[in-house]
C-alpha cells in the first residue's frame, strides 16, 4: 500500500508517519503534519462529514479542541483515509512544516513536579539542610498555576528575562544569570467544560500532547519563591512544540506509572496512563540529556484529577505540563541547573563547557513514542534561542 504523499519520512518507522498525524497551524489554517510536511485541512473539508468541516476551515485549533473525543475520533480516522489513499483528494497541497504558527488560545497554563529525581534533586540544592522531598509529594501531584499569555510557540526568541535576585548585601537588580531550561510533556485540554474530573474520565478532557521547555530564571526563582512557590523567575516564557499529536496516538506507549506510594482515592487509577516517551534535549547541536518520561510518579490522569478535584473547572484550550523530566542517571536530567549540578559541574556543549545559558544559546528538545505495530510516534520539537535581555 503507498499513498500519494510520497515522502521516506512519511512511513511506520518514522516519527511523522500515518500513525501519528499531529495537528497543526500554518498560514493555510488548520493541518495535519505528515512526515516533514504539513497538509492543510481546509481546502479538503469537503472530504469531511458536514458537522465537522467548521473544524477543519477555522482559523486555529480553538474549535476542534472544543470539539470533544467523538469529533477528534472521526476527524482523525478520516484525515488517516485521506493521507494514506493511493491517490490525492481534491485541493490537498503540501506546505513546508517549519511555518506553524501557535496553534490554539491557551487559556489556563498549569505547571506539576511530578517527577521524583528532579524534585529530590533540586531539593537536595536548594534545601540542603532538609529532606530532599518534601512531605506531601508522595501524596499529591504537586503543581502551580502559570501564565497562559506568556506561552510561545517553537521557534519564538526567549528573551533573557530581568529580576532581582540575592546579593551579598541585599537583592540585586538585572538580566538573570541563571537562566535554565525544563523539558516536559505538555497536555493540551478540550471537550466539555468539567470539573471533578475523575482519573477514569481524564482523557476524554486531553486532546494531545506536546513538548514543552519551561524556561526558568533560577537566580531569581530562588530568591522569591518562598513561601508562595515560582512567580517571576517562571512567568517569562514557556515554549510548546508547534504540532499537538493527539492522545489517541499514544496507545501502544501506555505504562503503569511509577506510583510514590499509597494514594488517596481520587488519585488510584482504574487505567494506566504513564507513558513511554522518550526525551532528548539539544544544546547548541550537542545531545546533553535524554529525560525518560516513564519514570514520572504520576500521570496526566492524575494531574487533571488532582487540578479540578476542588470543583475548579477545565475549559478547552488548558495546558498542564508534567512537570521537568528527570531521570535516575546523570544524562537523563532534564534541567541544567540538574546537568551542572547547580553550576558546579559544567557540561560539555560542543567545545564548550556550560553551566546555564548563555546569550545566543538555542535548545531543542524531541519526544518520541512507542506506536502501533512497532512503528515510532513523535511529539514535534520545541526550540528557542535565547537573546539579550533588552
Ligand atoms: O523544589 C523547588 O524548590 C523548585 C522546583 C522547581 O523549580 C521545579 C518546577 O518548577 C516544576 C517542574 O517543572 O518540575
Ligand atoms: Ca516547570
Ligand atoms: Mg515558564
Amino acid at each position: 500500500m503507498t499513498s500519494w504523499i510520497d515522502d521516506p519520512a512519511f512511513a511506520a518507522d518514522k516519527p511523522f508517519g500515518p500513525q501519528t498525524l499531529p495537528y497543526g497551524v500554518v498560514a493555510e489554517g488548520v493541518a495535519v503534519r505528515v512526515g516533514d510536511r504539513a497538509l492543510p485541512l481546509g481546502p479538503l473539508a469537503a472530504a469531511f462529514d458536514d458537522d465537522l468541516r467548521p473544524l477543519l476551515t477555522a482559523p486555529n485549533l480553538d474549535a476542534l479542541l472544543a470539539a470533544g473525543p467523538a469529533e477528534w475520533k472521526r476527524v482523525r480516522a478520516r484525515v488517516r483515509e485521506l493521507v494514506t489513499a493511493g491517490t490525492a483528494p481534491e485541493g490537498a497541497a503540501l506546505v513546508p512544516v517549519d511555518t506553524a504558527r501557535m496553534p490554539f488560545t491557551v487559556a489556563d497554563y498549569v505547571d506539576f513536579y511530578s517527577s521524583r529525581d528532579h524534585a529530590e534533586n533540586v531539593g537536595r540544592m536548594f534545601r540542603p539542610n532538609a529532606e530532599p522531598l518534601l512531605p506531601n509529594w508522595t501524596h499529591l501531584p504537586v503543581g502551580y498555576h502559570g501564565r497562559a499569555g506568556t506561552v510561545y510557540v517553537s521557534g519564538t526568541d526567549i528573551v533573557r528575562p530581568h529580576g532581582q535576585r540575592a546579593g551579598e548585601d541585599g537583592p540585586v537588580f538585572g538580566p538573570s544569570v541563571r537562566l535554565d531550561i525544563e523539558a516536559e510533556i505538555g497536555f493540551v485540554c478540550g471537550g466539555a467544560v468539567a470539573g471533578r474530573v475523575s482519573a477514569s474520565a481524564a482523557p476524554d478532557h486531553v486532546f494531545g500532547l506536546v513538548t514543552v521547555n519551561d524556561w526558568s530564571a533560577r537566580d531569581i526563582q530562588a530568591w522569591e519563591y518562598v513561601p508562595l512557590g515560582p512567580f517571576l523567575g517562571k512567568s517569562f516564557a514557556t515554549s510548546v512544540g508547534a504540532w499537538i499529536t493527539p492522545l489517541e496516538a499514544f496507545a501502544a506507549a501506555r505504562v503503569p506509572v511509577n506510583a510514590s506510594g499509597k494514594l488517596l482515592d481520587y488519585l488510584v487509577e482504574d487505567q494506566p496512563w504513564g507513558l513511554d516517551i522518550a526525551i532528548e534535549v539539544v544544546w547548541n547541536g550537542t545531545v546533553v540529556s535524554r529525560p525518560p518520561f516513564r519514570t514520572m510518579a504520576y500521570s496526566f490522569a492524575q494531574q487533571l484529577a488532582h487540578m479540578t478535584v476542588n470543583g475548579a473547572t477545565v475549559r478547552p484550550g488548558d495546558l498542564f505540563a508534567s512537570g521537568t523530566v528527570s531521570g535516575p542517571e546523570k544524562d537523563q536530567r532534564g534541567s541544567f541547573l540538574e546537568l551542572s549540578w547547580n553550576g558546579t559541574e559544567p557540561v560539555a556543549v560542543g567545545g564548550e563547557k556550560r553551566t546555564f545559558l548563555e546569550d545566543g544559546d538555542t535548545v531543542t528538545i524531541t519526544a518520541t513514542a512507542p506506536g502501533p505495530d512497532g512503528s515510532v510516534v513523535g511529539l514535534s520539537e520545541v526550540t528557542g534561542t535565547v537573546v539579550a535581555a533588552g
